[in-house]
């Protein structure tokens, strides 16, 4: 197989050690020449960048480049993929996308309601202008988006770069949803095959199959139900708050049997209930920070002291493994499937067109292949075209500086819907992201 050369965007990230753990483990399927990193902050790309130097060095000897740089043109030049994973104003920002809600009373969540819209606006601006930028030095290289709010980023993405086939929006809920399936029924994940719709982080399973076609849907739901269903990839499998995600997905089964439940339709289905829960002393961007941040700083740290991993774990995780083998399958022609985000043009045949839904595909090197879903009953429809139109005021919003469509982006927004609560929570937002979002009129 020939090497490819990979672009990591956002090489700071906290999930981009994980990510180089899983590029050794998976480097039969995705055989790479160059690895780079490239962020706009020199120093906390830094970190991660001095401990993969070592990983990548005693773990991937065959590697012939790996650099890391703010500079664009030595970034994006003569690349096969870029996986792009930034988070505009950082985690500093997404907490206070969770505090002013629940300052409100409602929800505050990284992609979810009102801190969702607020992070989407800001992502959506370095999204255009990167993607703008990877164009200018690799034509043709694949570009996996996975930023969040992929949902919001994928919609304005595709509206700025219609004709560009070579952009899939892309997200790890469904295979870590899929992971704890596998476990619970003692099989591989890679060899459940899904039936899957919706809308990003708001879609559900209509059937698990495995690749006999054997139907294994209804033993998942009785295990649910009459179990504990967990996370259980390495990344998530201890964290208290995924633990309490999880588990909450055996009351959506309870209350909705025809399908199995993405873990983030809790915030949209028990608004109320989740909203009691927060405080804005202990957010989900807090526990980031005391968590997984730190964790990942820590191990870098002790990598880059020590100049050698021998005494470290080298593991795959489910996230960086989905993204890998998502880009072999377009690189390679794999013809895979995967559950990707994709124009909705008639898979879900009672859903708008523009719609980015959220399905099943053959991932190809003409792009996603996505199977038909044809129509969905009366209470998802009602719920997905509401959820999409919130979407599609956002990017709409973006682009006409429009305080009113975000006002009623909000208002129709399952975790708000009372219009004063939407309008005051709107001007808080306004406030605190002066310095990222559009000027609105
Ligand atoms: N779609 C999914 O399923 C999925 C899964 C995991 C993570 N994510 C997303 O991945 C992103 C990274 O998450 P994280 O928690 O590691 O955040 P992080 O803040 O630790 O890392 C983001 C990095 O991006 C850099 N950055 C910010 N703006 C940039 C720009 N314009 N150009 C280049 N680099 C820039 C930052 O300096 C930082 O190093 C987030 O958007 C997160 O929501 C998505
Ligand atoms: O609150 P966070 O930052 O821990 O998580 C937010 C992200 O949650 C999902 O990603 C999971 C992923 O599903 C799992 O496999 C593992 O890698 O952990 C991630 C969370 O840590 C979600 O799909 C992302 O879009 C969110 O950003
Ligand atoms: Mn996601």
């Amino acid at each position: 197989m020939q090497r490819k050369n990979l672009v990591i965007v956002g090489g700071g990230s906290t999930y981009t050690l994980g990510m180089i753990m899983s590029l050794i483990e998976e480097k039969e399927h995705f055989p790479l020449k160059k690895i780079t990193f490239y962020d706009i902050n020199a120093t906390r790309q830094e970190i991660i960048a001095k401990a993969a130097k070592v990983l990548l060095k005693e773990h991937y000897p065959e590697l012939e480049s790996f650099s890391y740089t703010t500079d664009k043109a030595t970034a994006f030049s003569d690349m096969d993929a870029a996986f792009v994973q930034i988070r505009t104003g950082g985690l500093a920002m997404r907490e206070l996308d969770e505090q002013i809600p629940i300052q409100h009373g409602v929800i505050g969540q990284e992609t979810c309601g009102a801190g969702g819209m607020a992070y989407g606006l800001r992502s959506i601006k370095d999204m255009i202008e990167l993607v703008h930028d990877i164009r200018q030095y690799s034509r043709d290289a694949w570009i996996l988006n996975y930023t969040n709010p992929a949902a919001i980023v994928g919609l304005a993405l595709k509206r700025e770069f219609p004709e560009d086939k070579r952009i899939l929006n892309i997200c790890d809920m469904p295979i870590a949803i899929m992971k704890s399936y596998a476990d619970l029924l003692e099989k591989d994940v890679w060899e459940l095959v899904p039936e899957y719709f919706g809308l990003n982080h708001f879609g559900w399973f209509s059937k698990i199959l495995d690749k006999q076609g054997h139907d294994l849907t209804d033993d998942i739901k009785n295990k649910i139900i009459n179990g504990d269903f967990l996370p259980t990839d390495k990344e998530i499998a201890h964290d208290e708050s995924w633990i309490q995600t999880f588990r909450k997905a055996r009351q959506m089964l309870v209350d909705f049997p025809e399908f199995l439940p993405n873990t983030y339709l809790q915030y949209y289905l028990y608004p109320d209930d989740l909203a009691k829960k927060e405080s804005p002393d202990n957010t989900r961007a807090r526990q980031v920070i005391n968590g997984r941040e730190k964790r990942v700083h820590e191990l870098c740290d002790h990598i880059i002291s020590q100049q050698t991993t021998h005494d470290i774990n080298i593991e795959a995780d489910i996230h960086g493994v989905y993204m890998i083998r998502a880009a072999a399958s377009l690189v390679f022609n794999w013809k895979e499937t995967f559950v990707v985000m994709v124009e909705n043009n008639g898979i879900i045949s009672n859903l708008p067109d523009d719609a980015l839904v959220e399905v099943p595909a053959l991932l190809t090197s003409h792009g996603p292949k996505a199977f038909s879903v044809g129509e969905i009953p009366t209470f998802y429809k009602g719920l997905i075209e509401s959820q999409h139109a919130y979407e599609k005021l956002v990017v709409e919003a973006y682009y006409e500086n429009s305080y009113n469509k975000l006002l009623q982006a909000l208002t129709l927004n399952r975790t708000i819907v009372h219009a004063p609560k939407a309008k005051g929570i709107l001007d808080d937002l306004i406030d605190t992201n002066k310095d990222y979002w559009p000027e609105l009129n």
